[in-house]
């Protein structure tokens, strides 16, 4: 069984960059919505991904961002991945010639089957629960919802913590899994032995 591949998300301080790619992280996200607690300045991003180590992605997120925002960003923040959590469309996601998931904000009622045939170009569906501000709200939802076939990577997100991962990879087996606020002491300030405990929880799950 291949094992699952971990994001932190949301990070605004070189300390907590270090402590994810520390812990084992595969990726860390940053978060490019203004009305985000956790949003970063390109200058600021540029900074913080320049600290990544080789193999350690840099994902840029993104709520219905205007194509010359996202290409500032580009333009001095090495991305290896685009996150999109807003109401885009797949020809506006994949107009940047680069590897991009699509946020799904789950509920009942949503056909992520449907979904996901509507985004033929992402990578993945990043699949969070329905929050107030799209996202980054610590809550989590009703994994029963996740339908069996899905043809695309899932991303499992919202409200994770290293109290549930555990079960939360056991129960829905994702392509990987995403947290930002349950490793958190505050909105945008990583905890570290959150950030150890989350990875620790995915690793036991994995066997
Ligand atoms: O993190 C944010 O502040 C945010 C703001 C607006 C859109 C998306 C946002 N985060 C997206 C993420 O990928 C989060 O990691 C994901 O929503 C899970 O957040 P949490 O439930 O706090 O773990």
């Amino acid at each position: 069984m291949s094992r699952t591949r971990i994001k932190i998300c949301g990070l605004t301080r070189p300390e907590d960059v270090r402590a994810a790619v520390n812990a084992g992280a595969d990726a860390v996200g940053f978060v490019f919505y203004p009305p985000s607690p956790r949003n970063l300045s390109v200058k600021r991003a540029a900074e913080l991904a320049a600290q990544l180590p080789p193999f350690v992605s840099a994902v840029g997120l993104f709520v219905n961002p205007v194509p010359t925002f996202i290409n500032e960003v580009l333009s001095a923040v090495p991305l290896q991945l685009l996150q999109f959590h807003g109401e885009e469309t797949n020809a506006e996601c994949d107009r940047y010639r680069m590897p991009w998931i699509k946020a799904a904000r789950m509920r009942p009622g949503v056909d992520l089957l449907e979904f996901a045939l509507s985004y033929p170009g992402a990578s993945g569906i990043l699949l969070d629960a329905f929050v107030d501000g799209y996202g980054g709200g610590g809550k989590t939802f009703d994994w029963s919802l996740i339908p069996a076939g899905l043809d695309r990577p899932i991303i499992l997100s919202g409200g994770l913590a290293p109290e549930n991962v555990q079960e939360a990879v056991r129960c829905v087996r994702p392509w990987a899994v995403d947290v930002s606020s349950g490793v958190e002491a505050a909105k945008g300030i990583k905890d570290a032995d959150k950030i150890a405990a989350f990875v620790a929880g995915v690793r036991d799950a994995d066997g």
